[in-house]
């Protein structure tokens, strides 16, 4: 049966199908080499002691921890009571870098852990010049298939946190700018052919930064991060980083008491490789049953392969994911596991729900705005800005037509396919319908057509549009979210603050956070399989839909809009529950932090590195 295998998704991206001829070449000579040797896990100890990862301008010092007892910029001894070390690892970071809500999470849960009292590192690559990210000068060669890379860090120092980007042409010359899809292939639903040994340099390069790079940006914390860190390991891109840890750090007694948690944002995207190509990650030989993996799909080969999640899931140290509802449906079996489902039944998972950037998104300050609002104000101003949006988009400007919006990435796992199978009944309603998204061109083609079908009803927007994102969000008054999964799910959060009311299936974290009749409407669980659109989730979106427009504009409506805005979905209360789950994976020195304010009080915004 089909069902949501990551060979349904764009990228993220978890095949490859071919590699290029230097990437080929270079798996040559190290297949080679391993053959010659007997144990390849000396192999991997001898390639690393030879390369070394040489770092410049810093000499490796361990340091006890810098809150305890840290030097500041100005040679004063500072002291934090509480407080751990934790460096987060991902690919995307907003508002550096984003394809979809790991870039959001990047951008809001460091700072609320921050505002705890803790140290925070993000590091992330650096796809642009970030115009706010300052050359540290420090570099750090990395072993890299069969070849050493040179990388540098760039820095910045934003709302408490230590925002760390790893400079490399695999990373910029590749994406120059803030392409979206171009983070992980040239094109939506394609892979970097040298994806694995971009992900394994960034790998490095993160375990590398706490030892090497001396910041001094805050007031409480200086110097070089140390060796008591807790890393935060997220999606299938950082799979490798507890085999590194143990494998080339832990091995040569560094780094002895750093813990992995490992993050879940969604399961479908595992990295799943041709067998062959372990050799490549340079990890010893006792790692491969953390990879092996068999499925019945062709890509990118036929049979077994290796898949980086499932090594990132049993070597960390702590498995998590981003709602404790999806956490159950992770282990519920294969279907919703996605084959994982028996490593993560032995593993165990939290599931932690997302905050949202109460920053980004606060009605009240929303620069993409021309009405600021909040919940005193929401019912004079959503009508205005439903005008102001209806305008953008050329439907016909009516604040008495209720607006439902879409916003998501075109595909299977947002349901755009079923919605697009709904549209021609729910049109039969008095409504207006806006879709924001990109992704498979067959549905960016599908709105498309519709649009032309019902010009006066219907409008699809393909791009990546931040501002009218916002506008949307603001300006409908109910959003769709018809996910066939969603792990958590960060419009639904969005909407719910600026008083949109949100129209669900039951799965994830929209079982979490969105309450049937008082903050919105389930539409029950759709079917997850990926290959046809179920004509009972088109029923249900348009029964659903219908029972929704029926209490627009109604008193019980109104009573909705608030009991959306009047909750807290900041970042605040999931920073207190990660902080928990982090303290026990017990990294000496750790200590609980301090009930704070979620923006960092303390944080001294566009400090760069000395
Ligand atoms: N065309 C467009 N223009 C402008 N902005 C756009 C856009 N398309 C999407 N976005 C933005 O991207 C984000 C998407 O958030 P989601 O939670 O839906 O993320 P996604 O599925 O990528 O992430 C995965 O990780 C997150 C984080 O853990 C989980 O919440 C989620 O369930 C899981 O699938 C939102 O901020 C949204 O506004």
């Amino acid at each position: 049966m089909a069902s949501l295998t990551a060979s349904h998704f764009a990228p993220r991206n978890s095949y490859v199908s071919s590699h290029g001829s230097e990437t080929t070449e270079n798996f040559g000579q190290i297949g080679l080499r391993s053959q010659s040797m007997t144990h390849s896990g000396l192999r991997s100890l001898n390639m690393v002691d030879k390369l070394q990862f040489k770092t410049q301008a810093f000499a490796r010092k361990s340091v006890k921890k810098a809150y305890a007892t840290g030097n500041d910029t100005s040679g004063k001894i500072v002291c934090l009571q509480g407080g751990m070390t934790v460096v987060f690892v991902a690919t995307e970071v907003a508002p550096w870098s984003k394809t979809g809500g790991l870039g959001d999470v990047l951008g809001g849960l460091p700072p609320a852990m921050a505002a705890r009292g803790h140290r925070v590192m993000t590091i992330s690559p650096r796809f642009d010049q970030y115009k706010d990210a300052w050359d540290t000068c420090v570099v750090a060669q990395i072993p890299v298939g069969d070849r050493v890379e040179t990388v540098r860090y760039f820095h910045c120092y934003k709302r408490g946190v230590d925002r760390v980007f790893v400079d490399h042409p695999m990373f910029l010359a590749k994406v120059w700018g803030k392409t979206g899809s171009k983070i992980y292939g040239p094109a939506a639903g394609e892979d970097f052919q040298d994806n694995q040994l971009r992900f394994s340099l960034f790998c490095l390069a993160a375990l590398e930064a706490p030892r090497v790079l001396s910041l001094n940006s805050s007031k409480h914390f200086s110097g070089p991060y140390g060796e008591d860190v807790v890393f935060v390991a997220n999606d299938w891109h950082t799979g490798l980083l507890p085999c590194y840890l143990k494998s080339m750090y832990q091995s040569r007694g560094i780094y002895m008491t750093a813990k992995v948690a490992f993050c879940i944002h969604n399961i479908a995207y595992q990295g799943r490789f041709s067998f062959s190509d372990f050799p490549l990650l340079n990890l010893p030989d006792e790692y491969k049953s953390s990879f092996d993996f068999m499925d019945g799909y062709n890509k990118p080969v036929k049979g077994r392969k290796i898949n980086w999640l499932k090594a990132g899931i049993l070597e960390a140290h702590r498995v998590l994911t981003v709602s404790p509802y999806y956490a159950q449906e992770l282990v519920s079996g294969v279907e919703k596991g996605v084959e994982l489902d028996n490593y993560l039944r032995t593993t165990g998972i939290t599931g932690i729900v997302n905050g949202m950037d109460i920053q980004e998104w606060n009605p009240a300050t929303d620069k993409y705005l021309s009405t600021k609002y909040e919940i005193t104000t929401v019912l004079s101003a959503k009508p205005l800005l439903k005008e102001e949006l209806q305008a953008e988009v050329g439907l016909p400007v009516d604040r008495d037509i209720p607006v439902i919006g879409f916003i998501g990435r075109l595909e299977e796992q947002k349901g755009s396919d079923i919605l697009a199978a709904a549209i021609p009944m729910l049109v039969k309603n008095n409504v207006q319908i806006i879709v924001l998204g990109t992704g498979k061109k067959y549905m960016e083609k599908q709105i498309a057509e519709l649009e032309k079908k019902y010009p006066d009803k219907v409008r699809g927007v393909a791009k990546f549009n931040v501002p009218l994102a916002h506008m949307i969000i603001a300006g409908a008054d109910f959003m769709m979210i018809p996910s066939r999964f969603e792990p958590c799910g960060l419009i639904q959060l969005h909407a719910m603050r600026y008083g949109t009311v949100c129209i669900v299936s039951s799965t994830g974290g929209l079982v979490d956070t969105v309450k049937e009749g008082y903050t919105g409407f389930h539409m029950g669980a759709f079917n997850v399989e990926c290959d046809v659109v179920d004509q009972a989730d088109v029923a249900a979106i348009v029964e659903t839909a219908g029972r929704a427009l029926a209490v627009y504009g109604t008193a019980a409506f109104k009573e909705m809009i608030k009991n959306c805005m009047s909750q807290d979905l900041s970042w605040k209360g999931p920073a207190r529950l990660w902080e928990n789950i982090l303290l026990n994976l017990n990294v000496i020195g750790s200590k609980a932090g301090i009930e704070g304010e979620e923006i960092a009080p303390l944080a001294k915004e566009n400090v760069a590195t000395p």
